[in-house]
Order: structure tokens, then C-alpha cells, then sequence
């Protein structure tokens, strides 16, 4: 595998190494912030299945963190990473420095902060949007100039990050972007607990209580599929379901619930109800929680998981 830690050296591989060959062979694309995981994997492996190269890039962007949030803290694994990385048969690791990316610096208080971004305004407002003002901004804007260092032809993104893919699908269709998106299914542990790479940050048993997110949302799922053919669940009703599965943990304090949204898959709207009707478009189940740490009480991280039905 090689190692990039330049755009330069990049450009050089794309134009120079592949040069004419171009034509008849692909390029797949696995954007990830490291500390990779069977979740990063199983991206990878897609990639490296489907495309003559796989490029993979590891980069903590700083403009998706608030000041507030975990820029410093994000667990960086990078000689495991490239052990992975080489495992799975990557063709080329960009690993720049935020430098390389922000040639102007990147302030992240938002008032000192210069030159270019791209914002999906409307999308990303929503759900993360909401606790995490910039986040989608951040995102869409590194996303882009890693697109247009690596042009690639598919890039691949996880169901986990719901609300990044479709922020990301609005952008690649409304500029005309030339790498298409591809999303993969949510990699889980045994127990149900979607792997992400902020998990590192909790105690084992921290952990297992962990997995009763994706048991609430399942209660929810299992709800709309169980509705008789005409029959309705108001959004409140299916809400109450993901809360009563969750209520023991938020009364010991393990959870702290920031949002459980209902909405259209494609626009992020909140649905008001949810009918078993041919009508029924496909909808998103998402949420995002605060678990505290039963080890380290200071400790609290945020986890977010979600159903697409
Ligand atoms: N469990 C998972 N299953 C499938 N894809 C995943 C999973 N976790 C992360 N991904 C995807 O991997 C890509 C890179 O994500 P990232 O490096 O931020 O990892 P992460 O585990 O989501 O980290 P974090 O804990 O910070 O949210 C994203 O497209 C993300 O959706
Ligand atoms: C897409 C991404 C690599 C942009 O920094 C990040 O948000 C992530 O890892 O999901
Ligand atoms: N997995 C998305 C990146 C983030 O939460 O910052």
C-alpha cells in the first residue's frame, strides 16, 4: 500500500501511475477519521470487491468539530490502521495534515474562520444539525476536496451516519458532482451495538447498555412492520415505544436522550404519522444519545444509531 501525506503526491498517482489506463479501470473511495473498525471494513472490502483501486483517506477534520466537542480526544490508531489498511489490500492511504487540507488554517471559532465552504443548507439543520451547528458544513466541505483530489468513481459511506449520506446525495446531485455514493448496511456487534469509532471511549459494561439503543429503535421497527394493512401508529405512539424500552436506562442516569426523529428517508421531514398503506414511503428511524460512562461518570459520549423501514 502506499502512503500519501500530500495532495501533490495524490494528483501524481491519479495522472501519473494510472495515467491512460483510466478509461477501463475505477476508483473506489472510503473517506474515514481512522481508528478503523469491522464497520470501515466492511466499506473497504466493498471497495476493493467493486473498483480496480480502493483509497482510503484518514483525516480528523477540524471543521466538523465544535470547540466544545472531542477534536483532541478522537482516538488516533494509526500504525493499527495501516496494519488493517494493507490487510484488506488497499491500493493508497491519504493521510494529510490539516495543513495540507486548510492551506489557511482552520480556526474553529466559526467567526475567524476564511475562505471556501459548501453547505447543504435545509438538510443539515436537521437532527445532528441541531446539537452539532457546523457539523454538516464541515463535513460537506472536506468531503468535497477530498472528492476532487481523489476523483474517485464511487465512494463508499455507512448507514450509521444516515443523515451524512443524505446531506452528501443532495450534494453530489445538485453540483453535479462525478463520484457516485454508495451506502452500506450498519456493522454491529454481537449484541446489537453499531461499531463506531467513539465507542473506544466506554467501559465494557458501558458498552453492553450501549446496545439497548438499536433494541428501542428495533421495538419501533418491529411496531410500524407489526401495523395491520390500514391501520396507523401517530408519531407519538412509536416514540413512546423506543422510550419505554430505553426508561430503566435513562432513569439510572446511563442515558440521556438528545432526540428520537421520525422522517422521510429522502428529505429529513418529520412524519406526524406512519400508515400501512402502499403510500407509505420509506422512513428513517434515527436517534442520539448520551451515555455516561459507568466507569469514568465524566466521561459521556454521544451515540447515534438508526432503521431505515
Ligand atoms: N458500524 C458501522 N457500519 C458501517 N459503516 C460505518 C460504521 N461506523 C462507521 N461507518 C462509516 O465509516 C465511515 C467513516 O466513519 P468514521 O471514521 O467517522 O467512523 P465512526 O465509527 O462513525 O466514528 P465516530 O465514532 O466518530 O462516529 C462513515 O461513512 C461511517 O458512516
Ligand atoms: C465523511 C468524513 C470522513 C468526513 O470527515 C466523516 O464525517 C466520517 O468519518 O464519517
Ligand atoms: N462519523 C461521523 C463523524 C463525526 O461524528 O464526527
Amino acid at each position: 500500500m502506499r502512503v500519501f501525506h500530500t495532495v501533490e503526491e495524490v494528483v501524481q498517482w491519479r495522472t501519473q501511475e494510472l495515467g491512460d489506463t483510466r478509461s477501463r479501470e475505477t476508483i473506489g473511495f472510503v473517506p474515514t477519521m481512522g481508528c478503523l473498525h469491522s464497520g470501515h471494513a466492511s466499506l473497504i472490502s466493498q471497495s476493493v470487491k467493486e473498483n480496480t483501486y480502493t483509497v482510503v483517506s484518514i483525516f480528523v477534520n477540524p471543521s466538523q468539530f465544535a470547540p466544545t466537542e472531542d477534536l483532541d480526544n478522537y482516538p488516533r490508531t494509526l500504525p493499527d490502521d495501516i496494519k488493517l489498511l494493507d490487510s484488506l489490500n488497499v491500493d493508497v492511504l491519504f493521510a494529510p495534515n490539516a495543513h495540507a487540507m486548510y492551506p489557511q488554517g482552520i480556526p474553529l471559532d466559526l467567526e475567524k474562520q476564511r475562505g471556501p465552504f459548501v453547505s447543504v443548507l435545509g438538510l443539515s439543520e436537521k437532527l445532528e444539525g441541531k446539537t452539532r451547528p457546523n457539523f454538516f458544513r464541515g463535513v460537506a466541505t472536506v468531503v468535497t476536496k477530498l472528492f476532487n483530489i481523489v476523483m474517485a468513481d464511487v465512494a463508499y459511506f455507512g448507514q450509521k451516519d444516515i443523515q451524512q449520506f443524505i446531506v452528501l446525495q443532495c450534494m453530489v446531485d445538485e453540483l453535479f458532482v462525478n463520484t457516485r455514493l454508495q451506502i452500506m448496511p450498519i456493522i454491529r456487534n454481537s449484541g446489537g451495538l453499531a461499531l463506531s469509532s467513539r465507542n473506544k471511549y466506554l467501559c465494557p459494561e458501558s458498552l453492553k447498555i450501549s446496545a439497548n439503543l438499536y433494541q428501542g429503535l428495533q421495538a419501533a421497527e418491529n411496531a410500524i412492520k407489526g401495523l395491520a394493512p390500514g391501520a396507523r401508529l401517530t408519531r407519538s405512539e412509536i416514540i413512546d415505544v423506543v422510550s419505554e424500552t430505553w426508561a430503566p436506562y435513562v432513569a439510572s442516569h446511563d442515558f440521556k436522550v438528545d432526540y428520537v426523529s421520525l422522517a422521510d428517508f429522502k428529505t429529513l421531514d418529520e412524519l406526524s404519522v406512519v400508515e400501512n398503506t402502499v403510500e407509505q414511503k420509506p422512513l428513517v428511524i434515527s436517534c442520539a444519545v448520551y451515555v455516561t460512562d459507568r466507569e469514568k461518570p465524566d466521561t459521556v459520549v454521544r451515540l447515534i444509531d438508526n432503521i431505515i423501514i
